[in-house]
Parts: structure tokens; C-alpha cells; sequence
């Protein structure tokens, strides 16, 4: 195998992950990208980053995107070189739309665009590659593979995922709070009991059938659906104004969760112009992209 390519770049969505009842394991890709563009050169590698991440993320080898390219390269026994790689951020860091999935599959992908045999990354290797990588397949499925996804790991401890019949046209919208309320992942985590009662586990399970209905085509379940006990309400000291949203959202009839670890708002509907405009006075973006169907992308 060898670097064939002299130029490859990518294109990835961001990606929400639980959509309240499905905590680890259902995700969904939405039309908002981050772009990557990436090139072999002799010498050290290079990163810029234009907009998220700009002046914080590292600009050498310790980039996550530049990892995670390495990796795919020496998967398939593929040689190293340096990297000029520029970088279009718009995925925001720690607001629970993905960016660190999404980050892995940029590279993994960018190593596919540049192998003399493509095929050799395919999806499913990315899939698995990216999972391992940053731990988190609820987001990298929809990442890799578009649409709304369902992610688990088998008795192997193998990553696998499948996708769950959406309908293209269900509305979203994305609330992200100001940058100040930013939430890594790992600190989300921490808050997280190892223990749940049996009936909050039950409840769970029966709401994550029923999300899958709602969003085959049942908007009418998408309350019953979008409800959780597992993780929000645990998370809800490391995230109040984003629970304070929430809540208020569903009080109003909206089915609202929070996306990922937080702290950005899901929402499986259009707001009035009226909420939208309260909430854009606090300081939030409202953000309406719309699902992406197909996923990461050389382009
Ligand atoms: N495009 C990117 N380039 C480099 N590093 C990134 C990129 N996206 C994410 N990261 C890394 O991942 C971290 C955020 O990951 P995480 O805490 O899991 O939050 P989330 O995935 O919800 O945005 C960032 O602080 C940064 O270190
Ligand atoms: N299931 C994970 C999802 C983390 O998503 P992120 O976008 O916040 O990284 C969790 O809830 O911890």
C-alpha cells in the first residue's frame, strides 16, 4: 500500500448521540460540517484551523485529526509522511454535537483519500478504527455512515452499528448555548452513576422502542419517545441552563433533549419564532440543519 494521492479532503458531519432514551447508542448526523483538507509533504507537519478550535487545538502531530490519520494509514500498512493540513472547523468543541467523532473520521478518512487502494479503509473499518479511537460510537456511526444510527458493542467487544428508518424531512433544530458553558465529554461522564434502579432501566428501554417508531414516521410518539432516566437528570448540576431549557421546552410540548453529554439542546421539531427569538436574546444559536443522509465524505 502506498500514498497515491497528493491532495485529499473531507467533508463530516456533526452528529447528536442518546436523543434521550437511547444513551450510548443512538445517534443522528445533521447537515453542518466540518471541512478537512489534507496534504503529503517532506518536512514537519502542519495544521491551521480557521474557525472552532482556532488558537486552542494543536497545530502538529498531537492533532486529533492528524491522529487519527496516522492511524488509518498504519491500519492498512500504509507509509507515514508530514501532513499540510487546513482545517474548517464549524462543529463546536465540548457542546455535545460530536466534534471529537467527528474529528476521528476527518482523518481516517482523509488516510482513505490518499491510499493507492481506497478500498482498503472502508466504511466499516472507519467505523471500528474511529471507535476505538475516541470511544464513542453513538456518534461516530451517524459521523461514518449519515442518517440515524443505532451503535453497540457485541460479546467480542466489537463495535457495531445499524441504521434506524428516519424520516428525511423530521424537523431538527440545535440549540447551542455560549461558548462559556462548554462541557467536555469526560467531565459529563463523571457525574454518571455506575448503578440505575431496574425501573429506570425499564423505563428506558420501552421509550427507545419507542423513539425508534417516532422517528420511522410517528411524530405523535415523539414526546413518549424522547423521554430518559439514565443520564439527563444526573447531568443536570454540570448542565442548568441547558436542563432549565430543556425542561421548559417540554413543558411547552417540544420534544427536547439534550444532545450528547451537553450542553447544546436537541430539539425534534421547529420552534415558534418566538422561542427561537427568546433564546437567540440569551445568547443561544438556533440552528436548523436539517439530517444529512449519507454521512463523511471525500470531496
Ligand atoms: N476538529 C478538531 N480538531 C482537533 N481536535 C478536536 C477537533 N474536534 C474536537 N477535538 C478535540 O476534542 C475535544 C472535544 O471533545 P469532547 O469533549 O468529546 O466534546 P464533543 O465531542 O462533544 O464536542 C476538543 O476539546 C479537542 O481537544
Ligand atoms: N453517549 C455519550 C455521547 C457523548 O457525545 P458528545 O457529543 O457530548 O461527545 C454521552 O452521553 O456521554
Amino acid at each position: 500500500m502506498r500514498l497515491a494521492n497528493e491532495r485529499a479532503a473531507v467533508r463530516v458531519p456533526a452528529t447528536t448521540a442518546n436523543m434521550g432514551p437511547g444513551f450510548d447508542s443512538f445517534g443522528m448526523a445533521f447537515r453542518y460540517y466540518d471541512e478537512v483538507e489534507v496534504r503529503p509533504v517532506v518536512g514537519p507537519t502542519s495544521v491551521s484551523v480557521e474557525g472552532v478550535g482556532a488558537g486552542t487545538v494543536p497545530t502538529d502531530d498531537s492533532n486529533l485529526v492528524v491522529r487519527a490519520l496516522r492511524a488509518g494509514l498504519e491500519a492498512v500498512g500504509a507509509p507515514q509522511a508530514g501532513f499540510e493540513m487546513r482545517c474548517v472547523n464549524r462543529i463546536p468543541h465540548g457542546g455535545g454535537m460530536g466534534s471529537s467523532a467527528s474529528a476521528a473520521v476527518a482523518g481516517l478518512m482523509l488516510a482513505r483519500g490518499l491510499l493507492s487502494e481506497p478500498e482498503a479503509l472502508d466504511d466499516d473499518l472507519v467505523f471500528s478504527l474511529a471507535t476505538g479511537f475516541e470511544g464513542h460510537p453513538d456518534n461516530v456511526a451517524p459521523a461514518v455512515f449519515g442518517g440515524a444510527t443505532v451503535a453497540w458493542t457485541d460479546a467480542e467487544g466489537t463495535p457495531r452499528c445499524a441504521p434506524m428508518p428516519v424520516d428525511a424531512s423530521l424537523p431538527v433544530s440545535l440549540l447551542v448555548p455560549p461558548e462559556t458553558t462548554r462541557l467536555s465529554t469526560e467531565e459529563a461522564r463523571k457525574v454518571l452513576p455506575d448503578l440505575v434502579p431496574r425501573a429506570d432501566a425499564l423505563f428506558n428501554t420501552s421509550r427507545a422502542a419507542v423513539l425508534m417508531l417516532a422517528l420511522a414516521g410517528r411524530p405523535d410518539l415523539l414526546m413518549a419517545g424522547t423521554e430518559d432516566r439514565l443520564h439527563q437528570h444526573y447531568r443536570r448540576d454540570v448542565l442548568p441552563a441547558s436542563m432549565a431549557v430543556m425542561d421548559s421546552l417540554r413543558e411547552q410540548g417540544y420534544p427536547a433533549v439534550i444532545s450528547g453529554a451537553g450542553p447544546t439542546v436537541l430539539v425534534l421539531a421547529d420552534l415558534s419564532q418566538h422561542t427561537r427569538f427568546t433564546l437567540e436574546r440569551h445568547g443561544w444559536t438556533v440552528l436548523r440543519p436539517g439530517i444529512d443522509a449519507v454521512g463523511a465524505q471525500l470531496v
